[in-house]
């Protein structure tokens, strides 16, 4: 058994990302095999730490009028960890709750800073916290009330008012459903089912989706049926950008901005063997990524090359494609729910940033995509600079693109474009934010 408890491995995870910035999800990973945590334990661990960095606001705003100081570091995240238990996980028992985070006071520190712990939890349990409804600014009120950062909060609701804000905001907050790609050229969706079915996972067909599945018990990364390439584990709204893009057996694709291979895969199985997927993206580690998921589905075409894609012509000069996808870096707004981390490390002005590096990358693609050929641009954000902005400078400085809707999506999520353009709200359909516009090259 492990020395360290499982809630020792979130607060380590919780310092980690104050200390680095790194990433939750690597982060949660690594520590599951550095504390050996069991499978058991794995799954509360990761309720707690992904539940605590989501609610980090909430929780520091019902903290305050408990504290007589500035506390700040591991004490404060590990109070942060313990009232999350004892305000939101029923199965949790307060009293274990702060017993658990006391033990790992004094362990960690002295028994001052244990007494603190102690008195600050049980007066939270004796006295309740403050409500919410002593903020009276309603931006503020969503801020605090859902942990998302003010700036944020007053950017959206300036983008698509109050109510789609707040909404999004609370969606951000629910966990997602598990989804897989079926890989349609080996097995039908119900074949897929029932393999997982022998294998302990339920899962039933998306109606959403037609090549997905939704996961409602087990893990299908654990699978035969996922280590021997039949499904991919994908978003539903991530799927759809292959769809928009519509590759059609035999035709040369450029997928730009690739790894670590999720749309370069699906597009990979739309051409059915036939025709070419050239991956790029910025580093070796990353195109190392796409390689593994390509063999693992055994794809045979599908080539990952580590490259700038706004150096594309210097590589290939003469190269064009007929059909070019650019799932852009952005600020991955749309996948808060799973990344929660994100909301706290950006800042507005990357996104300026971000929204250059997307009109440049569209740019170089355009130079290399076939007269008559489809450029897909998607990103998995919710904001309008990066969105609705890029595409629109974009359009401005090339006369010869033409935007149009997509034509190979389902109907039900057709319907959810303005102006041609399709951006995805998490609480539309339980997918991921995201956005996909399509082009043609006349
Ligand atoms: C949204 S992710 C791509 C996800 C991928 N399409 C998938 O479905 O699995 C954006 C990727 O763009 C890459 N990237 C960033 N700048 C780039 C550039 N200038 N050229 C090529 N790739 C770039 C990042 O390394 C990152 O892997």
């Amino acid at each position: 058994m492990s020395k360290f408890s499982l809630r020792e491995a979130a607060l380590h995870i919780l310092d980690q990302i104050d200390k680095n910035q790194s990433y939750s999800n690597l982060l949660l990973n690594h520590a599951i095999k550095k504390f050996e945590i069991s499978k058991k334990d794995t799954g509360l661990l990761t309720e707690i730490t992904y539940g605590t960095i989501q609610r980090k606001m909430t929780l520091d705003y019902y903290l305050e009028p408990f504290l007589k100081k500035k506390i700040e570091g591991w004490v404060r995240n590990l109070l942060r960890l313990s009232l999350y238990q004892m305000l939101y996980l029923d199965r949790v028992p307060e009293r274990a709750a702060i017993h658990e985070a006391v033990e790992i006071a004094k362990k960690k520190g002295h028994k001052g800073i244990a007494g603190m712990v102690n008195g600050v939890l049980r007066s939270i349990q004796r006295e309740g916290v403050r409500s919410l409804d002593e903020i009276e600014d309603p931006i503020t009120k969503i801020s605090i009330g859902t942990s998302h950062p003010g700036w944020l909060v007053k950017r959206w609701s300036e983008h698509f008012g109050l109510e789609k804000t707040k909404e999004m905001c609370e969606r951000n907050l629910i966990a997602p459903i598990q989804t897989a790609r079926v890989n349609l050229n080996r097995i039908t969706r119900e074949e897929a089912i029932e393999m997982l079915k022998e294998e302990g996972v339920e899962a039933s067909e998306s109606h959403i989706v037609p090549a997905a599945i939704r996961v409602k018990k087990g893990n299908i990364a654990h699978t035969s049926a996922y280590a021997e390439g039949f499904i991919t584990v994908q978003d539903e709204s991530s799927m759809l950008v292959a769809y928009a893009l519509n590759p059609v057996p035999g035709e040369s694709v450029l997928d730009m901005c690739a790894a670590p291979g999720g749309k370069s895969t699906h597009i990979a199985e739309c051409l059915n063997g036939e025709g070419e997927v050239l991956a790029l993206d910025l580093h070796d580690h990353k195109i190392k990524l796409i390689n593994e998921n390509a063999d693992r589905l055994k794809l045979k075409n599908v080539k990952g090359e580590a490259m700038d894609g706004r150096k594309l012509q210097e590589h290939y000069p003469d190269k064009e494609f007929d059909r070019i996808l650019v799932d852009a870096p952005c600020s991955g707004f749309g996948v808060l729910r799973r990344k929660p981390d994100i909301k706290y490390a950006k800042r507005e002005q990357d996104l300026h940033s971000l929204a250059r590096i997307q009109q440049e990358l569209l740019a170089s693609a355009v130079k290399s995509l076939k007269k008559g050929g489809t450029l897909v641009y998607s990103t998995c954000t919710v904001d309008k600079e990066e969105n609705e902005g890029t595409v629109e400078k974009f359009l401005a400085g090339h006369p010869d693109i033409e935007m149009k809707l997509p034509d190979n999506l389902p109907e039900h999520i057709t319907v959810l474009a303005e102006n041609n353009m399709l951006q995805i709200f998490p609480q539309d359909f339980d997918g991921d934010g995201f956005f996909i516009t399509v082009f043609k090259k006349n």
